[in-house]
């Protein structure tokens, strides 16, 4: 059976510049360093805003941290006139592992489609970025009970064209809309149905071992209080933290879900 290592993705959204993320990755650092984690046990990575991620390569480093970063977003065109972009060639030169694609935040407030996430994930995967796909339902499709059938539209919309060798690398967020930064958070159980869901999908689209292998995370309103029952369920392979990524001590906190499980 794959090993899928647990991933807690920290995305600061449109909050640090770059003098107070290098303060935070720095304190986060710290904090797991003190407390021993294993990296290789759980993976830790951030998501700044694009404005500091030459700082945080700066300081990853320098100081050789085992901590990962991604981009929250990335255009899905190489090169060219396309004012505002960034460019996933860019990023990689920054060592930049991930980059976050179709954010329910884009979708919305930038109209993002199917169409363009698909062209995103390829041209993440072009550069030699693990794209982290968000897929998710609004409450009025949760309300209507058709949160199943959108989101596993949405991920077959994302996925066309993309090879089983690419999928066995990606990792799938799911993120109901309506768990994001209201506080609300979906249910183990509800964490649980959507990834398992997801992961059979990934299965009829390819094969046994393609599902087995891609990493599914939960994402909306995860804290260190909720995190552990949410990572109890066998298809959850992590989380994709927003407001509580930007407290160094609570995400550090979330990233050590085992030891506090035992009380560690
Ligand atoms: O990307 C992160 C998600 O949108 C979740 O955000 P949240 O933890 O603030 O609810």
């Amino acid at each position: 059976m794959t090993q899928r290592t647990p991933l807690m993705a920290g995305n600061w959204k449109m909050n640090l510049d770059h003098h107070q993320a290098t303060h935070t990755l720095q304190k986060l650092a710290w904090t797991l360093k003190d407390a021993k984690h294993d990296y290789s046990a759980v993976e830790v990575a951030v998501f700044p805003p694009f404005t500091d991620l030459r700082s945080v390569q700066t300081l990853v480093d320098a100081d050789k941290l085992q901590i990962t970063y991604g981009a929250q977003d990335l255009s899905a065109h190489e090169s060219g006139a396309y004012t505002g972009e960034i460019s996933p060639a860019f990023l990689a030169k920054l060592g930049v592992t991930y980059a976050l694609v179709g954010h329910s935040e884009r979708r919305e407030y930038h109209a993002e489609s199917d169409a363009l996430i698909n062209k995103k994930v390829h041209s993440a995967l072009k550069a030699g970025l693990v794209p982290i796909l968000c897929v998710g339902e609004d409450l009025d499709t949760r309300r209507a009970a058709a949160h199943v059938q959108h989101t596993l539209l949405q991920l077959e919309a994302a996925l066309a064209d993309v090879t089983a060798e690419q999928v066995r690398t990606l990792v799938i967020a799911y993120e109901p809309v309506w768990a994001i930064g209201t506080g609300e958070t979906a249910t183990p159980e509800d964490a649980q149905e959507m990834s398992e869901a997801i992961r059979v999908r990934v299965g009829e689209l390819y094969d046994a071992e393609t599902a087995a292998a891609v990493r599914v995370l939960y994402g909306g309103s995860v804290k260190s209080s909720n995190v552990a029952s949410i990572m109890a369920k066998p298809d959850v392979d992590g989380a994709l933290v927003g407001g509580a990524s930007l407290d160094p001590e609570e995400f550090a906190k979330i990233a050590r879900f085992q030891a506090h499980e035992v009380g560690l």
